[in-house]
């Protein structure tokens, strides 16, 4: 049965928040409110402005509690700072769930969404797609397969406008790799080879970045060997496929007690 909700959507006028802003509309959800940055010439436009159709009567405002009242669920998709900031007004405006798809968070950050986590279901991913998360888990089971000889190296490309590196998916994915050794990343992640002094070091898993153009997202993960080397690999075409992944979460997240979820989650991998 699918669920008409009433949406807000932070940073509506970026590429992920117009997206999901359409993707939203076509599946029949309203949006109900609606944020943008400090400073944006958005601020105060009608959302059917931002997205070149009809007006809908709903204003991109600064601030969160705001553009979250009366919603079901908070999509959020900008900055790590802002969507902290967002994160801690949710509750007090009734708001039943967020999903989190920010990426470039760092470590004090995630605990203080983890923290968020235990008042409200909110779903996090580096990546909404099915095909990454399938991704990620064939990616644990390879690296729970292969042995320690065999090199794990992820190679991400993303558009020059991407701020943050490696991407949300290459750590996602170098979590799935360490999981499947019984590791976590924190131990095992090295920053790309550059240097005199760049020699592979055994096991651990090395992380490699291309800015071009607009390249929506392409992930490759390799297992090389001295005899062959796999390659597991993901090319996004279409950012709706965030956007689709982003909604079938909030579907699910409105519906769960508090705590903090995965993508994969909410497919049941
Ligand atoms: N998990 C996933 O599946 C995916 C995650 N992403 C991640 O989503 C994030 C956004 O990506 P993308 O849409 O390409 O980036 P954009 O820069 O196009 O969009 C971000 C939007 O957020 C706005 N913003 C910044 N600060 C605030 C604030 N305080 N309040 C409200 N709005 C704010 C920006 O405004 P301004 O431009 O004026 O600063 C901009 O409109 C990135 O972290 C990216 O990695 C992207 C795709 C998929
Ligand atoms: O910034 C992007 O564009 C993307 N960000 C996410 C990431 O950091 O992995 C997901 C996707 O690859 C696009």
């Amino acid at each position: 049965m699918s669920t008409s909700l009433n949406i807000a959507i932070a940073g509506v006028a970026g590429r992920m928040g117009q997206q999901i802003a359409r993707t939203a509309l076509a599946a029949g959800h309203r949006i109900s409110g609606a944020s943008e940055a400090p400073g944006s010439p958005n601020l105060g436009k009608d959302i059917g402005a931002i997205l070149d159709t009809s007006q809908m009567g709903v204003l991109a405002v600064e601030d969160p509690a705001e553009a979250s009242k009366g919603a079901d669920v908070w999509i959020d998709f900008t900055a790590p700072k802002a969507t902290l900031a967002a994160l801690a007004v949710l509750k007090g405006q009734g708001v039943k769930a967020a999903v989190i798809g920010t990426t470039g968070f760092d470590g004090g950050q995630e605990a203080e969404i983890a923290e968020t986590g235990e008042e409200m279901p909110i779903v996090k991913a580096g990546n909404f797609s099915l095909g990454v998360n399938l991704l990620c888990e064939l990616t644990r089971r390879a690296a729970e397969s292969l042995g320690e000889d065999w090199d794990i190296e992820i190679l991400e490309t993303h558009h020059r406008r991407k701020v943050d590196a490696p991407s949300g998916t290459a750590l996602m994915l170098g979590d799935a790799a360490a999981a499947g050794r019984g590791a976590d990343l924190r131990t095992l992640r090295r920053p790309p080879y550059d240097g005199p002094d760049a020699k592979r070091e055994p096991g651990a898993i090395g992380f490699a970045v291309r800015r071009s153009g607009g390249v929506i997202g392409e992930h490759e993960v390799t297992f090389g060997s001295d005899m062959e080397v796999v390659s597991l690999a993901h090319t996004a075409l279409d950012r709706a496929v965030f956007a689709n992944g982003a909604l079938a979460a909030a579907r699910w997240a409105v519906r769960q007690p508090a705590g903090l979820y995965a993508m994969r989650d909410v497919l049941g991998f």
